[in-house]
């Protein structure tokens, strides 16, 4: 018998921080031209999650599998040929061009002494163009606004060359237009085969480039499935403790408009 393995598994993991329990019990799985993305209130543990799934963070129990293979066994060079991940925000520290910022996304490719080669530097150029802002190559990375740097770091991550690319809320420092252009970028990656786990504050994003969505609060996902089941009035309501109201438009593409909650500030 052939046992096919999942691209991307998660069995059972919980993590705290010095004894503070954050999460406990999550399991989920996800294949190639999956995006799932993972909603939630302020501080319920969206990060903490993300952090665990690429290695960042030691789980205190359960496995996280890629292809079959406990990433416990594999070292972050390894895991970086696999994963792909782009923090909430990055401080850049030094004016590094923004192509050779780039070019390093090779690095779990080379070794300590190697330069990168032509090749390398092709598929940083690729890159670049996949995104868009190959006319930004020449400026210093330090000077650069926020949503550029999002877009740019991207760019690394894609060198890698990963299977799994996990974002932390990808579209917070960009404009309302660069939000749906981004979306629409990580729709094609997964067309083309990626599979990406991402972290967000608009639901809506939700129903624009994701195939499964999950709810976390209270230290559990309180639900998990397709776009159309999860994101409903109801969930959000328990997520987020306000009315949601979900509206259809006319190419029956949904959007959530919060209610107003009538509070009152004594001021
Ligand atoms: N390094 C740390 N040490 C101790 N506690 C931490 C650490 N990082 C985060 N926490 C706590 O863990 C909880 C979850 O934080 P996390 O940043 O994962 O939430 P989040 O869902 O990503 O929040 P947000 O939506 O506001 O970005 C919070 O209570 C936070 O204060």
């Amino acid at each position: 018998m052939v046992i096919e393995n999942k691209l991307f598994e998660v069995k059972n993991i919980s993590f705290d921080y010095d004894g503070e329990e954050i999460f406990s019990d999550i399991s989920f799985s996800i294949e190639s031209g999956d995006v799932l993305c993972i909603l939630g209130p302020n501080g319920t543990g969206k990060t903490t999650l993300i952090k665990c799934l690429n290695g960042l963070n030691e789980i205190n129990s359960g496995e996280i599998l890629i292809n079959g293979e406990d990433i416990k066994g594999l070292s972050f060079r390894q895991i970086s040929k696999h994963v792909g991940y782009i923090p909430q925000s990055h401080v850049p520290s030094f004016p590094f061009k923004v192509f050779d910022v780039v070019l390093m996304g090779r690095a779990p490719y080379l070794n300590l002494t190697d330069s990168p080669k032509e090749e390398d530097r092709k598929i940083a150029l690729d890159a670049l163009k996949t995104l868009g802002i190959e006319g930004l190559k020449d400026k210093e990375y330090t000077n650069l606004s926020g949503g550029e740097r999002q877009l740019v770091f991207l760019a690394r991550v894609l060198c890698q060359k990963p299977d799994i690319l996990i974002l932390d809320e990808p579209t917070s420092h960009l404009d309302f237009g660069n939000q749906i252009k981004l979306l629409e970028i990580i729709d094609n990656l997964a067309k083309s085969g990626l599979s990406i786990i991402m972290s967000s504050h608009f639901p809506d994003h939700a129903f624009l480039s994701s195939t499964k969505v999950a709810i976390m609060k209270n230290k559990k996902f309180i639900d998990f499935g397709t776009p159309d089941d999860v994101v409903t009035e109801e969930n959000l309501k328990r997520a987020y403790s306000i009315d949601v109201k979900l509206m259809e438009l006319d190419d029956k593409r949904k959007v959530c408009v919060p209610m107003k909650t009538n509070l009152t500030l004594d001021l």
